[in-house]
């Protein structure tokens, strides 16, 4: 366990895909011992430093997303810091296909599905005037679409039987409007929706949003 900090000091600084050098544990270092949590986009940024810190309580992981050399060498990082076990597996949240190969693997090396973090998302800045039809429909498949399908194949794969917890990753630009983001803005207010629509439909079924 990571010496614990002063009230008031703050943890060093890591360069943005680095692993943190020290870590206050708030939380049981055992939390989530020996679950397993799916992480879209784990390989970099938000997604890598989720992995971390539910990896620091105890979780396994399997860090999911397009370009597998990135996936491997964030992998070693965060088991190197953690002592869990990360699987890197390539997928492109456009494609259920893709999506189902990755769950089919997981639930053969790790045995089960806990967690599901749909991270995964695709941004620029861009003024509506100049944003081609592509370039609007590419982030709503990657950010929205890209978020039904993860959570359709972890559900009908596992969460259906076994319940589970799903957490999607929003924004607040929707909430009031914003310049040169009408495409991440509006896929994640339909993101924020589809989470309450599927909380009601597979609560029942033990899945928590
Ligand atoms: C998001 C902000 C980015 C930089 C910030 C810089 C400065 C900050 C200054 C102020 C901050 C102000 C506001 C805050 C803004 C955002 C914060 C809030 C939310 C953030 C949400 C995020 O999601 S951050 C995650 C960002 N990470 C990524 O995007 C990584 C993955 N990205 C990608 O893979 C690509 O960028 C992609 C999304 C374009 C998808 O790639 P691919 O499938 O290969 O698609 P392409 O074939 O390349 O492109 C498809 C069409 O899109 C057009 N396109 C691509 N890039 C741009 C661009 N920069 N501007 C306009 N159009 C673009 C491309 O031309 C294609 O269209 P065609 O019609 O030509 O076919
Ligand atoms: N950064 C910010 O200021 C904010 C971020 N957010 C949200 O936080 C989350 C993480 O963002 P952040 O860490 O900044 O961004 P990053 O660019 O670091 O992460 C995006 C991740 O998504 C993966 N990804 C992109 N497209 C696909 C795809 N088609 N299929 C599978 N994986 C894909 C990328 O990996 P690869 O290239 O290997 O596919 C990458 O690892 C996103 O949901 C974002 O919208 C919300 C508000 C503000």
């Amino acid at each position: 366990m990571a010496e614990p900090q002063r009230v008031g000091e703050l943890p060093e600084d890591v360069d943005t895909d680095d692993c943190m050098t020290s870590y206050t544990h708030i939380y049981s270092p055992d939390l989530l011992k020996d679950q397993v949590a799916f992480i879209t986009g784990g390989g970099t940024g938000i997604g890598l430093r989720i992995a971390e810190v539910l990896m620091r309580h105890g979780c396994d992981t399997v860090i999911a997303s397009r370009n597998l050399e990135k996936l491997t060498e964030a992998a070693k990082k965060l088991m190197a810091a953690t002592g869990r076990h990360c699987l890197p597996l390539t997928v492109d949240v456009r494609q259920p296909q893709t999506i189902s190969a990755a769950v089919d693997e997981t639930l053969k090396e790790l045995g089960r599905i806990d967690i599901l973090i749909n991270n995964a998302a695709g941004n620029f800045l861009c003024p509506a005037t100049s944003l081609s039809f592509n370039a609007f429909k590419t982030v709503l498949e990657i950010d929205t679409m890209g978020t039904f399908n993860t959570s359709k194949v972890v559900y009908e794969k596992w969460f259906k039987d076994h319940g589970g917890a799903i957490v999607n990753i929003s924004a607040t630009l929707g909430y009031r409007g914003q310049a040169l983001q009408v495409h991440a803005g509006s896929a994640k207010a339909a993101n924020d929706a589809m989470t309450k629509h599927l909380a009601v439909e597979w609560g029942p079924s033990g899945v928590k949003g």
